[in-house]
């Protein structure tokens, strides 16, 4: 009977719930006003939530109820507690292959009042976005499946890192050198230093050290790099970890978030660098750069499509609309910083997102507006690695 009370519940919060945070904070400030749930009660109906919200747009006419019992079914990979309770009669089928576990659902949807069937694809209906190279069923179908937890081992820790991992019985697999895929709910900061010796960063973005490449830049010890968006540091920590000895300039458009790279860079031994901060979509705001920089890595804010998977909550209120507010934003940053670019110098544009017009559009922007060229421009896969999908185009001014 608890799995049907659970149930309930996730129907209570569906409905409180509208987006306007990110999920995860709402559902525990909801459990923080109720203290009648137990660690296990509340596991459960997070999970039913979240199954609920990895439907994406798909299955709208089914109830809230349903579409929860109809998202656990497509998310749990073999038979569970949970389903027996809730829909027993598909408990035992939860080990077929997703496209035909479809049609269990489709079943129930078309007897609704619903018409036609659905699918996969229905879960992210904006198809047509979509950036060159993306298989639309494929990434639409990860939208069931929780990522791993990726991190990625800091020079020479290599040994060390995997040592503490099997020391702590931590099991994990490795889908590139230096890179550690993990359950997601993995407590690996009890075992690693973290920082110092591994950095929690997806395997798209721990990707991006391929457009780093000394020799694809042709960086000299002491290159002079501005990150120029660079929130709590990631990919300046990549590059710095990449490069070897680097000129460092980092700026966000908040001190908050400057305060938290400055503790984090404390950690991973990085004490060299210049920071400030500034919004670089107002064309008039200061910016503190010492010389011209000859790398400016621009990760820019964007939809954040390529990392719904952690958050479908997202997946399930986006409004196609704020793809070109995100665009428009784009462009401005990138207008003010190439500005500062030196001669011969490499611009690195980088996204989360999914659709064209945040990616290869903007690239396309650069070129006409800044004359460069491209160097390198990709779309990292990750929705077929169980990690974020994510966009980097390497340019070069003359
Ligand atoms: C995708 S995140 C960067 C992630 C980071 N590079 C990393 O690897 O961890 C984008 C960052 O852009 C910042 N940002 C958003 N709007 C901005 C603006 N108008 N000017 C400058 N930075 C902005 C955000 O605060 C956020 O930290």
């Amino acid at each position: 009977m608890k799995f049907f009370a659970h149930l309930n519940t996730a129907v209570q919060v569906i409905g409180q719930y509208k987006g306007q945070q990110p999920f995860g904070i709402f559902i525990k400030d909801f459990f923080r006003q109720d203290k009648k749930y137990g660690s296990r009660d509340r596991k459960n109906i997070s999970h039913l939530c979240y199954c609920y919200f990895r439907l994406g747009k798909g299955y709208p006419l089914l109830t809230v109820e349903e579409r929860i019992v109809a998202g656990l079914f497509l998310c749990s990979a073999t038979p569970n507690e949970m389903l027996a309770q809730l829909k027993p009669a598909w408990n035992d089928q939860a080990g077929l292959p997703v496209e035909e576990k479809f049609s269990f659902v489709n079943a129930v949807s078309s007897s609704s009042a619903s018409g036609a069937p659905d699918a996969a694809p229905a879960i992210f209906p904006w198809k047509d976005a979509l950036s060159a190279g993306i298989d639309h069923e494929a990434f639409s179908g990860s939208f069931l499946v929780q990522p791993h937890l990726f991190l990625r081992i800091r020079p020479g820790k290599e040994k060390m890192v995997q040592q503490k991992l099997d020391g702590a019985g931590i099991s994990y697999g490795m889908p590139a050198p230096h890179c550690i895929a993990l359950a997601n709910a993995s407590k690996i900061d009890e075992v690693i230093r973290l920082n110092k010796e591994g950095v929690i960063q997806d395997y798209s973005s721990q990707r991006v050290g391929e457009f780093l490449q000394p020799e694809l830049l042709a960086a000299a010890p002491g290159v002079r790099v501005w990150d120029c968006c660079a929130a709590s540091g990631g990919k300046s920590i990549l590059a710095w970890d990449v490069l070897g000895s680097i000129d460092l300039t980092v700026s966000d458009i908040r001190e908050s978030i400057i305060a938290n790279l400055k503790k984090r860079f404390a950690e991973a031994g990085i004490t060299k660098y210049r920071s400030f901060v500034a919004d670089l979509g107002d064309p008039q705001a200061t910016l503190q750069l010492p010389v011209s920089p000859q790398l400016i890595i621009a990760d820019v804010p964007c939809s954040g499509s390529g990392t719904w998977s952690r958050t479908p909550e997202q997946l399930y209120y986006f409004e196609p609309a704020a793809i070109a507010r995100y665009r428009g934003l784009q462009q401005k940053i990138v207008s003010r910083v190439i500005e500062k670019l030196a001669p011969g110098g490499h611009f690195l544009y980088i996204t989360c997102s999914v659709f064209r017009e945040e990616n290869e559009e903007v690239v396309s922007f650069i070129q006409q507006h800044f004359g460069l060229a491209i160097v390198k421009m990709e779309l990292l896969r990750g929705y077929d690695q169980q990690a974020d999908t994510m966009f980097a185009a390497l340019l070069k001014k003359d």
